[in-house]
């Protein structure tokens, strides 16, 4: 699988890609000229060759034709020599004469005279003396004229001259009328010429020739069947193309198989054309069989050639492609900022500099931007913690405010809103109470007319600052609006205790000494949580009932709402009121 990986990666880099082309290239080249040279040579080879089997079909279908014309004009001129035409061819001289041919010439089987009628009156050998020829097509042909018969089994002669051979024993027939000065005819002569003449006539006509090896010569009667050789006797010629012009073609055989043809006529001008053909005839795959051979060695050092290449190819590639895939991974060093990139150093090739320089140039351009980014980046920070701490500020200074009154510094109403509903729910979970004084300056209008509002305002000032010390620290005072204040006391166990509180705190007030004013004095209106409170409003509402109760009553006291409910009126006064 990591093999897989791996050779799927070195294939997509560049070195594989060059590699890969350079190799396929030069396959290609060496293929396609190897197709082309193979084709030529076939063809070239294939024309050598045919053209030898056709100079062999030509000579051997020569020599053919000038054996049966020297055969045609042999017994021709015999037929008229004198001791034949004088008139008696019962003459002794005529059977010498007749041996005399035999024995020179081996082809003749048989030579014999018949009278007019078809009456053997000599023959070699005394063979057929005195049977009729009558019937013969030879004889019934020469009463015309020479004749030269197509070949033939023997038939008269077949017993009688039979000899070791089981080939069947073929004639080919030679005949010529004789005629006397007069113009009368007299006889025929008539000979036997063994078949085998004719094929040993053509086969010596070709024997020995180079091209011919593997061939076979055939000769061809008129009809197309086939004569010779005897195993192929009696099958039929394919049909050629053309047998005119066109010295030689691949044809394919009955056999099935292609053979390199060649087709020749037998052009003997004797008086009686045979219409014979010879065709010599090759397989065509041993006919290109060279040029295969010498494919198989063109593919075998096509395909070395290809090996050497890619090696070649694969060096090329190498230094066409380090450079870069140096390259490359100085780039990747810029990419994840591993230290110094390394460039490639040595000579690469011209555009491979520039490429590296360019390259050179722009990361350092990137670097310098990158650090100029990160130090506007960083001032950018510190600018903006910057901000944020003084708006945390401004936003905390705003919440202070928002929750303080700006002249007491304690909180304001809004702050003691926020606080009696957190003091009212933690009771509800507890199941403790606590206490709410709503403190209330007396006569205050007073010190406004007769001192002025900043004494006034100096007055509520001083207040505060009792009134915050007079409680404990968990305790919650807030100006609550104009005179009038408002404090928390938590964890309250009883209403004696907040009332002992609340009139501590009268009492600070009577007894503290006011500047420029001297005394004043507070009436204070207190109202304890209850579970049956339903919002921290109705407390702040009993609260503010005692109040008005303590004012009525007199000023300068403490007045407690002794019940919850609402609507009831029950107040208490603390025990020390003056
Ligand atoms: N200087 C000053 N005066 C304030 C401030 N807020 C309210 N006042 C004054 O407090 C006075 C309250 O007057 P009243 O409501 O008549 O009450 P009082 O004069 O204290 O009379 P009783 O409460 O009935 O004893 C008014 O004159 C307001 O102007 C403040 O912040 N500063």
């Amino acid at each position: 699988m990591r093999l897989h990986a791996q050779t799927l990666s070195s294939i997509g880099s560049l070195r594989g890609r060059l590699t890969l082309w350079f190799a396929g290239l030069a396959v290609l080249t060496l293929l396609c000229s190897g197709i082309y040279v193979a084709r030529i040579a076939i063809a070239t080879m294939t024309e050598a060759e045919g053209a030898a089997l056709h100079a062999s079909a030509t000579t051997a279908a020569n020599a053919l034709a000038t054996g049966l014309r020297e055969r045609e004009d042999e017994i021709y001129l015999l037929s008229q020599a004198p001791h034949f035409t004088k008139g008696n061819l019962r003459d002794i001289e005529v059977l010498h004469s007749l041996e005399r041919r035999r024995y020179v010439h081996e082809e003749y089987a048989w030579l014999g005279v018949t009278n007019a009628n078809g009456v053997v009156l000599h023959a070699t050998g005394g063979l057929l003396v005195g049977q009729s020829m009558e019937t013969r097509p030879w004889f019934k042909a020469a009463l015309k004229g020479p004749y030269i018969g197509d070949v033939h089994d023997a038939v008269l002669l077949a017993k009688l001259l039979q000899g070791a051979s089981d080939d069947p024993l073929r004639f080919v027939d030679f005949a010529s009328p004789i005629i006397n000065r007069a113009g009368q005819t007299l006889g025929v002569l008539g000979a036997h010429v063994h078949w085998r003449w004719v094929t040993d006539t053509v086969d010596a006509a070709v024997s020995g020739r180079d091209g011919l090896r593997s061939a076979t010569i055939l000769i061809v009667g008129r009809n197309g069947a086939i004569l010779y050789p005897q195993h192929l006797a009696g099958g039929t010629l394919p049909s050629f193309a053309s047998t005119v012009g066109k010295p030689h073609e691949i044809v394919r055989w009955p056999d099935g198989k292609d053979y390199l043809s060649s087709n020749v006529a037998v052009n003997a001008n004797t008086r009686t054309d045979l219409g014979w053909r010879l065709v010599v005839r090759k397989p065509l795959e041993l006919a290109t069989q060279p040029v295969r051979d010498i494919q198989l060695k063109l593919t075998i050092i096509g395909l070395m050639t290809a090996v050497l290449f890619s090696f070649v190819a694969y060096r090329l590639a190498t230094t066409v492609s380090r450079p870069i895939e140096q390259l490359a991974a100085a780039a990747r060093q810029v990419e994840l900022r591993s230290g110094t990139p390394d460039y490639p150093t040595g000579r690469p090739m011209r555009e491979i500099a520039q490429l590296i320089h360019s390259i050179q140039s722009m990361t350092q351009s990137l670097l310098g931007k990158e650090h100029e980014l990160e130090s506007i980046n960083s001032s950018l920070e510190a600018t903006v913690d910057e901000r944020t701490q003084a708006l945390t500020r401004a936003n905390a200074e705003l919440e202070r405010l928002a929750a303080q009154d700006g002249l007491t510094r304690l909180a304001n109403r809004r702050k003691f809103d926020e606080r009696i509903t957190e003091a009212f729910l933690a009771s509800r979970r507890s199941g403790r109470n606590f206490t709410l004084l709503v403190l209330d300056l007396d006569h205050f209008k007073n010190i406004n007319d007769t001192h002025g509002h900043p004494v006034g305002d100096a007055v509520l000032r001083t207040l505060a600052t009792l009134l915050t010390a007079s409680v404990r620290i968990t305790d919650f005072v807030a100006r609550y609006g104009g005179e009038e204040f408002a404090i928390l006391l938590t964890d309250t166990d009883g209403l004696q205790v907040s009332l002992s509180v609340a009139e501590k705190i009268r009492s600070s007030v009577a007894a503290a000494d006011f500047p420029v004013v001297g005394n004043i004095t507070v009436s204070i209106g207190l109202a304890a949580s209850s579970a049956t409170d339903e919002d921290p409003w109705q407390i702040v509402s009993r609260a503010d009932a005692a109040l008005y109760h303590a004012k009525a009553a007199g000023r300068n006291r403490v007045s407690a709402s002794g019940d919850a409910r609402p609507g009831a009126s029950a107040h208490r006064e603390s025990p020390d009121a003056p």
